[in-house]
């Protein structure tokens, strides 16, 4: 039987270690905290992140790089993307050579503004590996009671993304193959803050219309960043742009766009984060993709209004009225 790593037992670590396990692979789990580390062993369930579903006996909870990587080919990285760069500097040591990364983090590092690859490329620096990025519309929870679902496995090498998709596909699950590795990590990482966006114009009770040309308008600021940065804009009509926005900007099963539910309704950032458990990535990607907006001068109206309701302390309300007061513009990419 083959055998895979997974990094990172949050939610969606612990829906594909569920997926893989069902396919017959033994799956070596790293499980960051103690508390979800007790309940993987003791209850044989994450009921932190992702409760209702059993593990099955595939999947072996560790909380040692060594017991997680050894010999292993396959290792998929799903922690925040706060902690990437510093789990894959632990996780270097016991890496062989040759080995394959697939990241799911959908993230931009506050620091640096890199993408996930990137910051892969900076800390396997000499290292001989091949990187594959796996994005779209999929919530963990969906995922593990086999509702039905698309993603995107990116990789610069064919047989690279060919190898992810028959790795992860099942009759449920579809994995589409892409070469644009940079599209779609950034298309997965913008629509969180579409999804914050998306969330407050709800909470405020702006109506469907507000939201629908939310989205839309989202997805071209989405565009107009990636493909300054390098991305094909094709990508972003795909399952990791235009995809996961739909997804996360009209369902409560995204964190992201519950966090701005709960803005637009008048809760405080602080203390909407203090009452939970589980990352909505979108916080920190707002301040990256701001910065990255000045940075290459790219007008970002729907992030720049996230970031000053996060950070700056502006209303909600303020942060919408002032994207609909705006001067008029074309509609064009
Ligand atoms: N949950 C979902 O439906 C999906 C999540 N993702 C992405 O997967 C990534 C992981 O998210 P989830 O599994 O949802 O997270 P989660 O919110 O369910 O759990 C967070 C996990 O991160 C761990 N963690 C916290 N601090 C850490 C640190 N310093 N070092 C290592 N681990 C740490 C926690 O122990 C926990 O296991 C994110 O980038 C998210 O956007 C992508 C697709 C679907
Ligand atoms: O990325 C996701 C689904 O594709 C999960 O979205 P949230 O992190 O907003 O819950």
């Amino acid at each position: 039987m083959s055998s895979i790593a997974i990094l990172g037992a949050g939610s969606w670590g612990t829906a594909l270690a569920l997926l893989l396990a069902e396919k017959g692979l033994r799956v070596r789990l790293w499980v960051h905290g103690k508390e979800t580390y007790q309940s993987l062993i003791e209850h044989r369930e994450n009921i932190y992140y992702l409760p209702g579903a059993k593990l099955s006996p595939n999947i072996f909870p560790t909380q040692s790089f060594a017991q997680a990587l050894g010999g292993q080919q396959d290792i998929v990285m799903v922690v925040p993307s706060h902690a990437y760069r510093m789990v894959l500097k632990q996780a270097l040591p016991y890496l062989q050579s040759d080995c394959h990364i697939i990241s799911a983090t959908k993230g931009i590092e506050t620091q640096t503004l890199l993408t996930m690859s990137e910051v892969t490329k900076q800390v396997l620096k000499g290292f001989s590996y091949t990187y594959t990025v796996l994005s779209g519309p999929s919530f963990a929870k969906e995922v593990s009671q086999h509702f039905p679902t698309a993603v995107t496995v990116a990789s610069s090498q064919q047989e690279t993304a060919l190898h992810t998709q028959k790795l992860f596909s099942t009759p449920y699950f579809r994995a589409y193959t892409h070469h644009d590795v940079l599209g779609v990590e950034l298309g997965g990482a913008l629509k969180n803050v579409m999804a914050i966006a998306a969330g407050i114009c709800d909470g405020l009770g702006l109506g469907h219309n507000a939201r629908a040309a939310l989205i839309t308008r989202g997805l071209v600021e989405m565009t107009r960043l990636g493909v300054k940065l390098g991305a094909g804009s094709k990508t972003f009509a795909g399952l990791s742009g235009l995809g996961d926005l739909v997804l996360t900007c009209t369902s409560c099963l995204s964190r992201n766009y519950t966090v701005g539910k709960r803005l637009g309704k008048g809760e405080g950032i602080k203390e909407i984060l203090s009452s939970m458990r589980m990352i909505a990535e979108g916080i920190k990607t707002t301040h990256s993709a701001y910065f990255l907006s000045q940075r290459e001068k790219i007008e970002m109206p729907i992030t720049s209004e996230v970031y000053a309701i996060l950070y700056q302390g502006k209303s909600p309300l303020e942060g919408l009225k002032d994207l609909l007061s705006r001067t008029l513009k074309r509609e064009f990419w």
